[in-house]
């Protein structure tokens, strides 16, 4: 079995924000800016910065249009915001997500905005799996009420570090998206702000990271809000760095928090040659998954 030829890429340091957001967006605003200040004073050689879901706004289906924003650099406010961060600090910005208004159809997307060390936008994704469940005695949630879902697999380029895939939490339910990523664009690693619940934390969190790393023999990253027992949405915190053997590298805890990690795409191919599912697809036989039908839901 051969080895894939994959370019010889830099590791990336990265840090996550596990932080929470309250109803003041410009409080929010600058516990961001407070937090990327302290990531840098900590570790001055970070490469990339990520942010949570939702980071400027409450996690709640009632809240989104009232806190949504255009998406653009000159007159977004939150845009704005992070192409300056970007810019200002020198780093790659992961930027959580946002509750974002379409000024043409009027619509609502749950998004995120990347951008490079210049404060260039270099990624959006709008969340394309909407969060609609209902756990009897566990949690009720439907982003379909005020949310529409985007409508493309999204991965970007960060220079010398190759490129990365990017989902929105419940996104990570679904494989595909990572498996795009890395058949299309040769991701090393896959990015999903996320905020779970503490419902579904416990149960899934943990597996699905896990599983989207091995399923793709390369790096996972999911960046949480903290848990804040005042809001009415109960993040479930443990923003977590997997790496391409499934094996859990830094964990948060439930509070606020900085955590480190380094992704180095050296280890893809030592994963990808001791166990080769990476050359052993059979897309022979599964080509006609996507037009497959879809059960109905009740
Ligand atoms: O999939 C889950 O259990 C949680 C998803 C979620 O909280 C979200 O999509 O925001």
């Amino acid at each position: 079995m051969s080895l894939i030829k994959l370019p010889l890429l830099k590791p990336l340091k990265i840090a996550l924000l596990q932080l929470s957001a309250g109803a003041n967006k410009q409080t929010n605003l600058l516990n961001v800016e407070n937090h990327v200040a302290e990531a840098l004073k900590l570790r001055p050689d970070t490469d990339l910065i990520m942010l949570p879901e939702c980071f400027n706004s409450p996690y709640a289906v009632d809240k989104f249009r009232e806190y949504s924003e255009v998406v653009s650099v000159k007159d977004g406010e939150t845009t704005k915001f992070l192409s300056n961060l970007a810019k200002s600090n020198n780093v790659f910005l992961v930027g959580g997500s946002i509750p974002e208004l379409d000024p043409v159809s009027n619509q609502i997307y749950n998004t995120s905005l990347t951008f490079d060390r210049n404060g260039e936008l270099i990624g959006k994704h709008r969340k394309a799996h909407l969060f609609d469940i209902d756990i009897k005695g566990g949690i009720r949630f439907k982003e379909s009420d005020s949310l529409s879902p985007g409508n493309k697999a999204s991965y970007f380029n960060l220079n010398e570090f190759g490129n990365i895939g990017l989902g929105i939490c419940y996104d990570i339910r679904f494989p595909e998206l990572a498996a795009i990523a890395q058949r299309k664009a040769n991701a090393f690693a896959m990015f999903y702000p996320g905020a779970f619940n503490t419902t579904t934390g416990p149960l899934h969190w943990h597996l699905l990271a896990r599983s989207r790393a091995v399923d793709n023999q390369f790096f996972v990253v999911l960046c949480s809000p903290a848990r804040d027992l005042s809001s009415s949405y109960h993040a479930y915190g443990h923003s977590l760095v997997v790496d391409p053997n499934g094996n859990i590298v830094a964990e948060a805890g439930t509070d606020e928090e900085i955590l480190f990690a380094e992704l180095d795409p050296s280890l893809l191919p030592t994963v990808r040659s001791s166990i080769p599912i990476t050359f052993q697809r059979r897309f022979d036989i599964y080509d006609d998954v996507a037009s497959s039908y879809t059960p109905a839901a009740n």
